[in-house]
């Protein structure tokens, strides 16, 4: 078997009495793109700083292409990085940075890097100081692809970036897929993530919840319809795959898995006078199905054929 690009065992990280990572076993392969999601503190910047070399674990071990992680040098041969927050040099202008960060890895690709300079329409003759977030974010992504490296470790990428340049992102995260490198990327949107992993995996407070192809998670997740009705709210939570039924000011909110197709009959006996759907954040993924009771989790994953997540807390039958 290929070694993997990335594989931690029993990593965990304490910081004083906060569990920042808890015994985390993880295995990505060479040319994935794998979504690594949790809400905010859930440990996922722990993570890549210790995948990094940046913090020390308190138990556990991790390996990049097989080198541990402790052996800073060697493992980082080959490793792109994008923080969460990226801080510049506020008098260097951009080209200076990347000079600079290029000296500082060696082999850079000139010509990709004028090629990524003009796909994400950043202006490397301005003066860090003057960028935006976003700005700073390509020029950090510009650095972290400029020398083809093996791993791309991505905390948040994207945040601070329109939505034309998060396409570009992507379009870049599969290239480098498809000639064989690693895309390891945080984010706490699965929206942000899911068009472009292949796996994922959950986090939340320091712990694995869950390791799940994006196929498998989209059939396990639900749809939000939100409705305005002219009379009042019908009977909701005898139809399948209903998750959760909250009243609305002049409607209702329902939470639903499968297809809605009964349930959007059953709100057109109250006249809909304005309906929206989308699909639910990270957060609601954990609030209307982590949190469901087990047994009508497990109910659930049964009608959609696939297994059901582990618990998170303590509610295993
Ligand atoms: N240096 C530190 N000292 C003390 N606690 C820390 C430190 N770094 C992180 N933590 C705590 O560890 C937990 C995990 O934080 P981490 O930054 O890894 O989460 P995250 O998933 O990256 O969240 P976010 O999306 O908000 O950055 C949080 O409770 C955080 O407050």
């Amino acid at each position: 078997m290929a070694t993997a690009a990335i594989r931690t065992v029993g990593l965990t990280k304490h910081f004083g009495k906060v569990i920042a990572l808890d015994g985390l076993d993880l295995e990505v392969s060479p040319g994935e793109i794998f979504g690594f999601l949790g809400p905010n503190g859930a440990g996922k910047s722990t993570t890549i700083k210790l995948l990094l070399g940046l913090l020390r674990p308190t138990r556990g071990e991790a390996w990049l292409s097989g080198i541990s992680v402790s052996d800073v040098e060697r493992a980082h041969a080959s490793v792109g990085y994008v923080p969460g927050d990226v801080s510049l040099w506020p008098n260097l202008t951009g080209a200076e940075i990347l000079a600079l960060l290029g000296n500082l890895s060696g082999n850079v690709d000139s010509r990709l890097r004028d090629e990524l300079i003009e796909r994400l329409d950043v202006d490397p003759s301005r003066r860090a100081r003057s960028y935006s977030k976003g700005n700073r974010q390509k020029i950090a992504l510009v650095a972290a692809f400029m020398t083809r490296p093996d791993i791309l470790l991505l905390d948040e990428p994207t945040v601070g970036l329109d939505p034309l340049m998060e396409a570009e992102f992507q379009a870049l995260a599969r290239e480098a897929a498809a000639a064989g490198q690693t895309v390891f990327l945080s984010s706490h949107l699965l929206d942000e993530v899911e068009d472009v992993c292949g796996r994922v995996a959950i986090l939340r407070d320091g712990v694995l919840v869950e390791v799940a192809a994006l196929a498998e998670l989209r059939r396990l997740t639900a749809t939000v319809l939100e409705a305005s009705l002219d009379g009042p709210v019908p009977r909701l939570d005898d139809l399948d795959g209903i998750l959760g039924v909250e009243p609305m000011d002049g409607g209702v909110r329902v939470t639903v898995t499968g297809a809605p197709g009964n349930v959007l009959t059953r709100l057109g006996t109250a006249g809909i006078t304005r309906l929206q759907s989308h699909a639910p954040t990270l957060e609601q993924i954990f609030l209307t199905y982590y949190e469901t009771s087990a047994p009508q989790r497990d109910a659930v994953a049964a009608a959609h054929g696939a297994s059901a997540p582990r618990p998170v807390g303590g509610d295993q039958p």
